[in-house]
C-alpha cells in the first residue's frame, strides 16, 4: 500500500471509531452474510474486542448450536441467546457478531438497539446460498429444500433486519474491501446525542 492510501485508511478508521463513540457495534443479518468473519476484522480495525454470540453460546452451554436445538428446541435457544447478548452488550464496547435469528427476536432486538449501533450485512440469495451450502451445521437449514428455506427466511426477516441503524451490502469482494465498506458506513453516522454503552438500561 502506498503512503497516501495508508494515510486514507488510517483516517477512515479514526473517523469510524469517532462516530461509533464508545458504543457497541452489533452485526445482524442472515446466515452466511459474513457477520462472524467480517465482524472480527472490523473489531481489529477499530481496535476493540470482538465477540461472536453463537461461539459464546456454545462456550457457556458446552454444546454446539445443533445440539442445543436438538436437545432443547429453538425457543430455549432463543432465551439463552437473549441472556447471552444482554450480558455481552453490557460488557462492551465491542464488536458483536450475532447469530442470524438474534435480531428477529423482539427482546434481543430491543437490547441490540438500546446497546449501541446495529449494522445489517445484507446479501442476496445466491451469495448466501453459495456460502452456507459449503457446510451443513446450521439446524434451520436441515430441510428438504434448504435453498427454499433460506429464501423463505429472507422474505420473513429482511423487513426486520432493515430496522438496523446501518445497512451494508455483502457481496463476494475481498474481505478487506467489506471491512472498508463497514467503516465507511460507520464514519457516516451522526455523532450528536450519542449514548455510551454504560448508559444502557
Ligand atoms: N466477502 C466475502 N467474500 C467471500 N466469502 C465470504 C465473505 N464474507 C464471508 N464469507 C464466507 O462466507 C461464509 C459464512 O460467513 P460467516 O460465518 O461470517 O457468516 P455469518 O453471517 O456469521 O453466518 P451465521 O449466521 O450462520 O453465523 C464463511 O465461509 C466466510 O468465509
Ligand atoms: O438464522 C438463525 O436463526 C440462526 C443462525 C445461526 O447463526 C445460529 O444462531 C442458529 O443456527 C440460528
Ligand atoms: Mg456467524
Amino acid at each position: 500500500m502506498n503512503e497516501v492510501a495508508s494515510i486514507a485508511e488510517q483516517s477512515l478508521k479514526q473517523r469510524a471509531s469517532a462516530a461509533l463513540g464508545g458504543r457497541n457495534l452489533t452485526l445482524v443479518g442472515l446466515m452466511g452474510a459474513g457477520k462472524s468473519v467480517i465482524g472480527k476484522l472490523v473489531a481489529q480495525a477499530l481496535n476493540v474486542p470482538f465477540v461472536d454470540t453463537d461461539a459464546e453460546i456454545e462456550k457457556v452451554s458446552r454444546m454446539t448450536i445443533s445440539e442445543l436445538f436438538a436437545s432443547y428446541g429453538e425457543t430455549e435457544f432463543r432465551a439463552l441467546e437473549t441472556r447471552v447478548i444482554e450480558r455481552l452488550l453490557k460488557q462492551g464496547p465491542r464488536v458483536v457478531s450475532t447469530g442470524g435469528g438474534a435480531f428477529i427476536n423482539e427482546a434481543t432486538r430491543a437490547q441490540i438497539k438500546a446497546g449501541g449501533v446495529s449494522l445489517w450485512l445484507k446479501a442476496d440469495l445466491d451469495v448466501l446460498w453459495e456460502r452456507v451450502n459449503r457446510r451443513d451445521h446450521r439446524p434451520l437449514l436441515k430441510t428438504e429444500n434448504p435453498k427454499q428455506t433460506l429464501e423463505n427466511l429472507m422474505i420473513q426477516r429482511y423487513p426486520i433486519y432493515a430496522e438496523a441503524d446501518l445497512t451494508v451490502l455483502s457481496h463476494n469482494v475481498r474481505k478487506d474491501v467489506m471491512v472498508n465498506e463497514v467503516l465507511k458506513a460507520l464514519a457516516g453516522l451522526p455523532k450528536a446525542g450519542l449514548a455510551k454503552t454504560g448508559d444502557m438500561p
